[in-house]
């Protein structure tokens, strides 16, 4: 099996109803797959349970040749990050940004004491946020920075998937588009492989390479990004497409022509 993410017969039942019906997905390595689809379709406990945050009623998911286990080890949990729509899910709020990035290296033994505080620094400065935030907490923070924090945060065990949940919809519009172009550089730089969840398809045509699509707990559609675009197979996918608002030629206010 190549490396990347391998996905067979995936399903996850609340008390009977099932929110995951026999999922079946690869993502290949170095490449990130965009999933979309109506609220409740299923794309949030895709994530919660490759993430290991949830354990599947039955399948198997994979990362290159190894089977990660129910209960998973310790280098297991290290090798899938997870940002999730609201920072403050992964950042304590009583710890220092140095804490905060030091606990996450020391606990999976990445760097020795000694290189900590370099590391720290590096990681800080890949997601542009400024080597004095180090004794700072998270609370003194914006919205979109404490977002970067959580990625470096992500990013430094060195995961080889980062899933990403809807990562800018619960920031200030003016900063979205500024943590979007992060991923996409991080995406370039780092060659990441990632699962990214957005139901805005501006955001899933700026990241992915390819798209998948949810409704009803089942993968209706996988396509390259470009073909989705431009053509997706399915009614649903392009349904989905056709609600995307348009602004027509001609509609801007008065106050917003120069
Ligand atoms: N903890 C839970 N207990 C019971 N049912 C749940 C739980 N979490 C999700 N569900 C149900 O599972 C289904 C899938 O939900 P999920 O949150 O994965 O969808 P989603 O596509 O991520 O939606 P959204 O875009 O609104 O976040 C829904 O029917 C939801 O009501």
């Amino acid at each position: 099996m190549s490396h990347g993410l391998h996905i067979k017969d995936l399903t996850v039942r609340y008390d009977g109803v099932t929110a995951l019906d026999r999922i079946q997905l690869n993502i290949e390595e170095h490449t990130t797959l965009g999933l979309v689809g109506e609220s409740g379709s299923g794309k949030s406990t895709l994530a919660r349970v490759v993430a290991g945050l949830i354990v599947p009623d039955e399948g198997i998911i994979s990362l290159g040749d190894e089977p990660l286990t129910r209960k998973r080890s310790r280098a297991q949990r290290k090798k899938i990050q997870m940002i999730f729509q609201n920072p403050d899910a992964s950042l304590n709020p009583r710890l220092s940004i140095r804490q905060l990035l030091s606990e996450a290296l020391l606990f999976h033994g990445i760097v020795r004491r000694s290189e900590l505080e370099q590391r720290c620094l590096e990681l800080l400065a890949r997601v542009q946020i400024d080597g004095s935030a180090l004794d700072r907490y998270p609370h003194e923070f914006s919205g979109g920075q404490r977002q970067r924090i959580a990625i470096a945060r992500a990013l430094s065990v060195e995961p080889e998937l980062l899933i990403a949940d809807e990562p800018t919809s619960a920031l200030d519009v003016s900063v979205q588009l500024s943590v979007l172009e992060l991923f996409s550089s991080l995406k370039q730089e780092l060659n990441l492989t990632m699962l990214f969840i957005s139901h805005d398809m501006g955001v899933i045509h700026a990241i992915s390479d390819t798209v998948a699509v949810m409704r009803h707990g089942q993968l209706v559609e996988i396509n390259s990004k470009d073909r989705f675009f431009a053509r997706p197979d399915t009614a649903y996918g392009y349904q989905l497409l056709s609600a995307v608002p348009k602004m027509p030629a001609g509609t801007y206010s008065r106050r917003d022509t120069p």
